[in-house]
């Protein structure tokens, strides 16, 4: 296999990814072909009609799927020659996620919830650290909550602080504020804003709203598998527009 040329300031770059899923007259090509890197410290959107191919990139990405062929590297490290062992260590050590239904665990209180992934990595949590997540996402006072003792904001800055705790190289956010109203959804996009200005977190976000993209610094749009826009920063009007030509496609 050749190993990707990425450049410099790219965490992950994915080079002619094809997903195929099945065989045949009834094969689906998810992808068809995708090129792409992401560039530290920055905030990627990725859009597109449903079907569109954002979720299968965003898991192959994230080294949770495998393509049918083309490569990725994260953090320098080419994926694809990874047994799962290896891939499985990749993924918690260099990858955090932020998922549409935050993915708590209920048993735990807020606090346990957030330094998990320290604990599974084996790791001791860096207490200055914790407290800088945990302040920067305005959890102090509900650290000994549980998931249901909480609201769907307040579960989703445990989940953006669990991600942030172990310092990822690139954190994945599939739909953050598909689950929350527009004022939480608000909250939890300057969030993740801020995680990325004042922490430098790389982070790559899946959304249906154009207004969570609007505070991207890329937006990537998808269509039938494909990249076919690459817009920088872009207000919720310009994103809207390019949604409805690409989907007209
Ligand atoms: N496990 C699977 N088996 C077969 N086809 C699949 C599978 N997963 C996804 N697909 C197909 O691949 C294509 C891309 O799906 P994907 O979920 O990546 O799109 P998406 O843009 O994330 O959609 P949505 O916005 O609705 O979540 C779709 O046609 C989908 O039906």
């Amino acid at each position: 296999m050749t190993a990707i040329i990425a450049p410099p300031e790219a965490v992950v770059s994915a080079r002619d990814l094809v997903r195929r899923y099945g065989d045949g007259d009834t094969a689906v090509h998810a992808l068809r072909g995708v090129s792409v890197d992401i560039a530290r410290g920055r905030l990627t959107a990725v859009m597109g009609p449903s079907g569109s191919g954002k979720s299968t990139l965003m898991h192959i990405l994230a080294g949770l799927d495998s393509p049918t062929s083309g490569e990725v590297s994260v953090a320098g490290v080419d994926i694809g020659g990874l047994d799962d062992t290896a891939l499985t260590q990749l993924r918690r050590d260099h990858i955090g996620f932020i998922f549409q239904f935050f993915n708590l665990l209920p048993m735990l209180t807020a606090e346990e919830n957030i330094v998990l992934p320290l604990k599974l990595a084996g790791s001791k949590p860096d207490a200055a650290w914790v407290q800088r997540v945990v302040d920067s996402v305005g959890l102090t006072a509900r650290l000994n909550h549980r998931p249901s003792e909480l609201s769907g904001g307040q579960q989703q800055r445990v989940a953006v602080a669990r991600a942030l705790v172990s310092r990822p190289s690139v954190m994945f956010a599939d739909e953050p504020t598909g689950n929350l109203d527009s004022r939480t959804s608000g909250e939890i996009l300057a969030l993740l804003r801020d995680a990325v200005d004042m922490l430098g977190q790389t982070t790559v976000m899946v959304t249906h709203d154009a207004h969570a993209a609007a505070i991207a610094d890329r937006v990537l749009f998808l269509a039938d598998g494909d990249i076919v826009r690459d817009l920088g920063p872009s207000s919720a009007h310009e994103i809207l527009a390019t949604l409805e030509e690409v989907s007209g496609r």
